[in-house]
């Protein structure tokens, strides 16, 4: 073949209406049988692949499907089960399922964010010797070989950012030369097999390595490629530019994957600078595969242009800049948006339509593709026109605060005096972290809304009856701050994104976040604005019912923009700002609606972290910036509080301090208390809770557990600053599971607080 290829990455899991996810929930609700699951699932994934095929791709990625993470996959695949989940009884599915979820004797393992993405993976916990349990790849290879006559490309999660995200081991080089010789196995089985192509994922390349770990892939990839010389290895990277440039395309292997998208042009400078090897394969990601905006084709074709001056044709390969599976599946199936804004948003099926027409354009010579370049063009012109793209009252509110540092009026030490008198809560406070079981009926209800089958009133009136019988149920239970539950909310970001001006949202542009659990990110084209109160009605109708203090709660800036699909024409930070702006006008009318405790999230602000160490810095300043211009405007004696989850917050505790946030509840429980130490050292003076139980899963803790974990806690931490609460917000768990647990949760608390020998009012 003597022309450029065109291939993706992987490929999101979960179907045009979500069947995957539905699947799984009727197998794991009991409504379904394992095999019923296999078939549904097969059926979903061949669908893909053809999909894959129609719209023109040379290479389709095979085994990045997955039933809850690929990460976990590679590690049961090696046979990485952690100790406490190996029971002999049950299909090796239950026992995956159970290390992602949790079973009544076993806590799941940790789940964290991959990279900087809203995807969750899950931890590979490492307490015994790999072997190798089952040829994934291998068996998606010849699925797509027999049933489809596709051969693709398998889809590995490489060995040493497998490791990187792994933890347990203790001697990494010994376990490394344990783990290596098993990916050869893999890879040999697959070569017999007939495969020509494999992916390797190495991501960890695109961040802040150490020579040491340089030399890992050195060492690794030349073991491998000498035991499998038939096979063609694709060392893929993505998410960033590779500092390493020349080392890395130096490796010894056929071909190198990189982002041309999300590198600032790192990545032509250096092939600019420093060639690339001859007879190497580049697979060049030119496409963005992380945003839905459309790619600007003639901007594409000028970068395969420079591109061809350093590489041959028969040694391209053009495809997205990183696995889809962090876009929706297609814009096809949106009824309800304005034209020109659907047009110019290409989803997972568009991106590799664009792939195919770039590799077309490239083929057969730019003319082949003059008509799609035109309308594209157009589509463009119309979509710059769409009204509120620029705000004038926006751009003004933004000048006006240019070089100002918003601050609370008092530090927090004197805030902290005003607000005990204010709120008189007990030692160890209780409380949530905001929302409460968004059960089906709830869901059903908001459609039945949505489709005008019911009146505003009709819902609203539901809204508030649950509301109602919630805030009861709090006060029940004994918890000290109440929180007004969130029924209203289809989910913590695309509701403010509906509100909010500057936004849109779709229908069906779901993406996966963690397992079975989907989000559908609004997407931000304009200028962001504050319209009418978001939130007024429903807290103040909480804190109307009863005595004790019910959270306001908002999402914060940077986790609205890192949960939405943004405008890319402007700087992130300045669309965080312009958030930051709309969220202190809701924080005011809060607070002038008599809610005195204000609690605005910010779990995703560890997330967009960039990954290279150089880079985070002004993204963390940013991020503290835009909190602290939505929340210091507020009383001294207003309680502002915020939550972040997902762990990791070690390097970051700098930013948290800096918030200035009174109180912070943190995720801990997944980690198993590794955090604490993290506050200890760095001397964390303002009140925190950490989550003392999981809600990700369904085991419902005991008094004793929790009670463990308050005290582990409060070796490090004051009593005084210490609250309690669960890891998380609750609305994916059921009423039957939240009850319980938060009665132990309460009793809990209790009990540590009987014990104190501190004075007891704080
Ligand atoms: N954006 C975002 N990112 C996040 C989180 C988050 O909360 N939001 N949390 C972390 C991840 N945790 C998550 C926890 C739960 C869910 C979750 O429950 N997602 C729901 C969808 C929530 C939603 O938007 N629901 C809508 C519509 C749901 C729906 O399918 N409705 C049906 C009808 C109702 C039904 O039969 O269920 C329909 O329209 O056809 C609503 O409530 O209105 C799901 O997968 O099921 C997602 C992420 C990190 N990233
Ligand atoms: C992913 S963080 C969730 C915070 C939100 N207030 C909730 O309780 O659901
Ligand atoms: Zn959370």
């Amino acid at each position: 073949m003597t022309h450029v290829q065109s291939s993706a990455l992987g490929y999101p899991r979960i179907g045009e209406k979500r069947e995957w996810k539905k699947s799984l929930e009727r197998f794991w609700k009991g409504n379904q049988t394992e095999e019923v699951l296999r078939t549904e699932l097969k059926e979903l994934r061949l669908k893909n692949l053809q999909k894959q095929k129609d719209l023109g791709l040379d290479w389709i990625p095979v085994g990045d499907f997955s039933y809850y993470d690929h990460v976990l996959d590679t590690a049961v695949m090696f046979g990485l089960i952690p100790e406490r989940f190996k029971q002999k009884d049950q299909s090796l599915l239950q026992t995956y399922f159970d290390i992602a979820r949790g079973n009544e004797t076993a806590v799941a393992s940790e789940m964290t964010k991959w990279f900087n993405t809203n995807y969750h993976y899950i931890v590979p916990e490492i307490d015994t010797e790999p072997k190798l349990l089952e040829n994934r790849p291998l068996y998606y290879f010849n699925e797509a070989k027999d049933e489809l006559g596709i051969i693709g490309k398998p889809v590995l999660l490489g060995p040493i950012t497998f490791l990187k995200l792994a933890k347990g081991y203790e001697d990494y080089d010994a376990f490394l030369d344990h783990l290596v010789p098993l990916y050869i196995d893999v890879l040999k089985e697959l070569a017999e097999a007939g495969a020509e192509w494999v992916q390797i994922d190495e991501p960890i390349l695109c961040t802040t390595l150490e020579d040491k770990e340089l030399a890992y892939f050195e060492k690794v990839y030349k073991k491998i490629t000498r035991e499998v010389p038939d096979l063609k290895l694709l060392l893929q990277t993505y998410f960033e530019s590779i500092d390493y440039y020349e080392q890395v395309i130096s490796l010894p292997v056929e071909g190198i994957g990189i982002d041309f998208i999300y590198d600032e042009g790192n990545h032509i400078n250096a092939l600019e600078k420093h060639g690339f090897p001859e007879g190497k394969t580049l697979a060049a990601g030119i496409i963005d595969g992380r945003n839905v905006w459309k790619n600007d084709l003639n901007h594409s074709l000028e970068t395969i242009d420079t591109l061809r001056k350093h590489i041959k044709d028969e040694q391209l390969i053009l495809q997205p800049s990183c696995s889809l599976l962090h876009v929706p599946v297609t814009t096809e199936t949106e009824e309800k948006l304005a034209p020109e804004l659907k047009n110019a948003l290409a989803f997972a099926d568009q991106k590799i339509e664009e792939v195919a027409l770039l590799k077309k354009g490239v083929n057969e010579g730019r003319e082949a593709i003059a008509s799609a370049i035109d309308k594209q063009q157009s589509t463009w012109k119309q979509f710059k026109q769409v009204t509120g793209r620029t705000n004038p009252i926006v751009q003004e509110e933004l000048s006006a605060w240019s070089g100002k540092q918003p601050s609370r009026a008092l530090p927090f030490a004197e805030r902290q005096k005003l607000q005990e008198e204010t709120f008189q809560l007990p030692l160890l406070p209780t409380t949530t972290i905001g929302s409460l079981p968004q059960t089906t009926d709830i869901r059903k209800a908001r459609a039945s809304f949505r489709k005008g089958e019911w009146t505003p009133e009709k819902y609203e009136a539901f809204i508030e009856e649950r509301t109602a019988a919630w805030i009861h149920h709090q006060e029940a239970l004994g918890l000290d701050v109440l929180v007004h539950g969130e029924f209203e909310r289809n989910d913590m970001v695309e509701y403010f994104g509906e509100k909010l001006d500057g936004f849109t949202f779709t229908q069906f542009a779901w993406v996966q976040s963690y397992g079975s659990r989907c989000v559908k990110p609004p997407i931000i084209y304009g200028d962001v604005a504050w319209k009418a109160p978001m939130t007024i009605k429903e807290s103040a109708f909480a804190q109307s019912l009863t005595n004790k203090p019910v959270k306001g709660m908002l999402t914060g800036p940077v986790t609205i923009l890192n949960w939405s699909f943004v405008r890319n024409d402007i700087e992130p930070a300045e669309v965080t700002t312009q958030i930051a702006l709309a969220l202190k006008k809701e924080l005011s009318a809060l607070e002038e609606n008599g809610i005195r405790m204000l609690q605005v999230d910010e779990p995703a602000l560890r997330e967009g972290l960039p990954l290279k160490k150089e880079k985070q810095q002004s993204y963390l300043d940013d991020a503290v910036y835009a909190f602290k211009l939505a929340t210091s405007g507020v009383k001294n004696d207003t309680q502002v509080h915020t939550h972040m989850c997902y762990s990791e917050f070690g390097e970051i505790i700098d930013t948290i301090d800096q918030l200035d946030a009174d109180v912070i509840s943190i995720e801990a429980a997944r980690s198993h208390g590794e955090l604490i130490a993290d506050f200890e050292t760095f001397g964390y003076d303002k009140e925190i809770g950490l989550g003392v139980y999981d809600i990700h899963s369904p085991r419902i803790p005991s008094i004793l557990e929790m009670e463990q974990s308050i005290t582990r806690a409060l070796k490090v931490l004051k009593a005084r600053q210490f609250w309690v609460n669960p890891d998380c917000g609750l609305k994916t768990r059921t009423k039957e599971e939240v009850l319980p647990a938060l009665n132990h949760m309460v009793e809990a608390a209790k009990n540590v607080r009987a014990k104190q020998t501190t004075v007891s009012k704080r």
